[in-house]
């Protein structure tokens, strides 16, 4: 249970039924005992964790403990390697991902996905944000032109790009091109935002505005970003993970986990002793 909930539940004092609900409420992901091999390489075990709504948590750990693979479960991305099998359960709003019958495709729509490079398409910087709502079915000009620039001042480019929306989006610099990746899947008003190592590309200045991004994003979505900048990790996020060889090794608020941490492996982490 996280602090906001302990804390509606001492103020309210709700029976237990609701209680629960709040539980609910609050957790976008439910992660409980998930094990996930690669064939034979078992990259996480026994994972649990609950991310909450409207944060930004940060996933952290070195090279190789699981940290994409633990992100790319979280909309089934994973799946498109075959050798991959998994157990236990991850809810998303209350329900398990992995049951037969839940639909991919809507899950996709709910959690975007921003990746560690630009990733544009080779098309206009109009058709890149337009892609997902046209996918879905809109066509109407001035509809998609709303989504187009509602999209944009999400990712806060619209000032740098509204006048260059019909040149080719591989014509910005690589920190715009991120930008208008983060438009991209805000043009689908999904739920939660994942990102891999977004900013490990970018120069200084549009590290920082994809993190100020980032603290303006979570207003409105719930966000999980996989990051080896411990700085970055320490600044923008509320919770933090540290994963180790698979496996949670600590979960706690930000502050917590870089003032005081509990497990000796994740101060060594944090403090640059290994990784
Ligand atoms: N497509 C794949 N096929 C087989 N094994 C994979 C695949 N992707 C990752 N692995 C393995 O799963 C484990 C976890 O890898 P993962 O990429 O999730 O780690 P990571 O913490 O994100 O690493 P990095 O920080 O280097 O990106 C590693 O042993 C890796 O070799």
């Amino acid at each position: 249970m996280n602090t906001a909930t302990i804390k509606t539940n001492i103020n309210t004092a709700q029976p237990a039924a609701e209680t629960a609900q709040q539980v609910e409420k609050d957790s976008v992901y439910s992660t409980r005992q998930l094990n996930l091999w690669y064939g034979n390489n078992h990259a996480l075990k026994n994972v649990d964790l609950e991310i909450g709504e409207n944060e930004v948590t940060a996933i952290i750990g070195p090279s190789g403990c699981g940290k994409s693979t633990y992100l790319k479960t979280l909309n089934r991305m994973v799946e498109l390697v075959p050798s991959v099998k998994t157990s236990g359960e991850i809810q998303y709003r209350g329900r398990n991902i992995f049951d037969s019958d839940y639909s991919v495709e809507e899950l996709r729509t709910r959690v975007g996905m921003v990746f560690q490079k630009p990733n544009p398409f080779p098309k206009s910087i109009y058709d890149n944000i337009a892609y997902g709502p046209r996918i879905h079915g809109i066509k109407n000009r001035k509809i998609l032109d709303e989504i187009v620039e509602k999209s944009l001042r999400g990712a806060a480019i619209w000032d740098e790009v509204k006048d260059r929306l019909n040149e080719n989006a591989y014509g910005i610099s690589g920190g715009q091109q991120q930008r208008i990746c983060i438009a991209r899947a805000l043009a689908i008003e999904p739920d939660v935002i994942l990102m891999d190592e977004p900013t490990s590309a970018l120069d200084p200045i549009s590290t920082l505005k994809v993190e100020e991004l980032v603290q303006e994003l979570k207003e409105q979505y719930s966000i999980i970003i996989v990051t080896h900048n411990m700085q970055q990790a320490a600044r923008i996020s509320d919770k933090t993970a540290f994963f180790l060889n698979g496996e949670v090794i600590e979960y706690d608020s930000t502050d917590a986990i870089f003032s005081n941490p509990a497990d000796k492996r994740t101060e060594d982490y944090i403090s640059g002793r290994f990784g």
